[in-house]
């Protein structure tokens, strides 16, 4: 995250006349650091293999037995070095004699562990840099241990909020910049929430804290299984406030894939946002195709989730169709993603199909509900991925824009005359949401509804017709909701 400074040179290395703030604490703390080695290896795997730290490390812990508040610690320390990646590489720059490209990827992912608990945590400076450098020091020899506790010790100079102030861009002349670097955003993704929020700066304040939040963990009970106050009671969590099937459970409560109640497949884990946009398509009043039917509904059995992989969508669907006697085909290209889709509904009425969405052997109009759940940047759940951020690029838009086009368009003629289909990204992008919507809008022949009837309860759904939701206002994902309806 280099360009962040205000001015054009790198900021001058801070001469500090003061001792450093955080000297006291426990002593040194033992070399056997079982948290700590497991953070580190878990960035190290997302740095060189693009891995995902939200995979790799609970299956670390789980292979090494690490549990309890050492679990707790590596995954602090993982997820809140990797999401604040950017805001961490520009303070390591500042307090480093070579620019960041030149430091051995080791010993960066190091400096990242090390300053994360400088700067975020309240871990006495003295454990966090020497904790890093015997690390360094038993992994990469004393040399680099020399170099890691250098730039360390001069992190551990001067707190979050000081390094803020000298290294951000100048709120006066670039807000949207300045937040981003605050809150560990890159600028562009700020500038896209801001884009999506309308450029109210407060907001987008709001949004960016809570997307640097680490988020409650939410569950959906199985419809016609268990009830959410059941769930709730098993689980210890709290009644989700808008999804009637929705559980919240306490941040960092654990592995949720250990409850019960989700070993057994009455509750999976899934956004409460999720969850409301698949309702969404569920709610949505069908037209009938036949001539005289009027506004009778017609048919209503037959329901398509055209990408449904890994299938939190398609299970909710498929436990609500399968209540009338109705059916849910779940299509999904990727083939180990097809097989987690017949792991998640097992034992409902689906049928899985590995296919391209946008060549299927369907016939049109041979659906009455369709969801389009596109693949996109993702920048709406930044908050569950905690490297995301960091590893997303503007030009991934473009891409994801072309295919999520024509996605909807084919959701729309798999759709039957009178049938609804709803379009859903997990992100507030304009061009992956609005842009998406108009421009299929304006192509094809098609009945825009106002997605906010089927977000019932919902507050802060804006001006419509879309709904766009976001975590600093429903707690959920930022998810993306359109509804369209074929006309008869
Ligand atoms: C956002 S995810 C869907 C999430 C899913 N609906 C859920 O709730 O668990 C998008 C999925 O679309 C799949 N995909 C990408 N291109 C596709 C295509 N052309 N046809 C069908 N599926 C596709 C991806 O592999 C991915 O699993």
């Amino acid at each position: 995250m280099t360009g962040h400074s205000r001015g054009a040179s790198k900021p001058s290395r801070p001469q500090r006349p003061h001792p450093p703030r955080r000297r006291t604490g426990p002593t040194r703390p033992p070399v056997e650091d079982p948290a700590r080695l497991a953070a580190l290896e878990t960035l190290r795997a997302v740095r060189q293999r693009d891995a995902y730290a939200n995979l790799v490390l609970p299956q670390m812990l789980r292979d090494r037995r690490i549990t309890g508040r050492d679990a707790a610690l590596a995954t602090e320390l993982t997820y809140g070095s990797a999401r604040a990646q950017g805001l961490l590489d520009a303070v390591i720059e500042a307090c480093s004699d070579r620019p960041l490209s030149e430091v051995d990827g080791s010993a960066l992912d190091a400096l990242r562990l090390g300053a994360y608990q400088l700067l975020r945590t309240r871990i006495p400076a003295h454990a966090a840099v020497a904790s890093t450098v015997d690390l360094v020091r038993a992994e990469l020899g004393s040399g680099i241990a020399g170099f890691v506790n250098a730039v360390l010790r001069r992190v551990a100079e001067q707190d979050e909020a000081a390094w803020v102030d000298e290294l951000a861009p100048d709120p006066d002349t670039d807000p949207i910049g300045n937040l981003a670097f605050t809150h560990a955003h890159p600028r562009w993704i700020a500038q896209a929430f801001a884009e999506a929020l309308g450029s109210r700066e407060e907001s987008l304040k709001r949004a960016l804290e809570a997307d640097d939040a680490r988020p409650a963990v939410h569950l959906v009970a199985r419809p016609g299984e268990v009830s959410a106050d059941e769930l709730a009671a098993i689980t210890g969590g709290d009644v989700a406030p808008y999804s009637p099937y929705g559980v919240h459970l306490e941040a960092g409560a654990g592995d949720p894939g250990d409850l019960e109640p989700v070993r057994e497949h009455l509750a999976n884990v899934q956004d409460e946002g999720s969850q409301l946009c698949a309702l969404a398509l569920t709610r949505a009043p069908l037209l009938s195709g036949d001539e005289e039917g009027g506004d009778n509904g017609g048919t209503d059995d037959r329901w398509l989730d055209l990408c449904a992989g890994p299938g939190g969508k398609a299970a909710l669907l498929a436990a609500l169709v399968g209540i009338e006697g109705g059916e849910l085909i779940a299509v999904e290209k990727a083939p180990h993603r097809a097989e987690l889709v017949r792991k998640l509904t097992s034992g409902l009425p689906v049928t899985v199909h590995v296919a391209d969405g946008l060549e299927t052997d369907f016939v049109e109009g041979a659906f009455d509900r369709v969801l389009v759940d596109a693949p996109c940047t993702g920048l709406g759940a930044l908050r569950r991925r905690p490297e995301a951020r960091w590893r997303r690029q503007p030009a991934d838009v473009g891409t994801l824009t072309k295919l999520q086009r024509e996605l909807l368009t084919e959701a729309l003629r798999l759709v039957r005359p009178g049938g609804v289909v709803a379009y859903v990204v997990c992100s507030p992008h304009l061009s992956e949401t609005v842009g998406v919507v108009t421009d299929v809008a304006r192509r094809t022949e098609v009945e825009v509804l106002d997605a906010r009837e089927f977000f019932p309860g919902v507050p802060d759904l804006g001006e419509g017709p879309h709904v766009q939701l976001w975590p600093h206002l429903h707690g959920t994902d930022a998810m993306f909701c359109a509804v369209l309806r074929r006309p008869v």
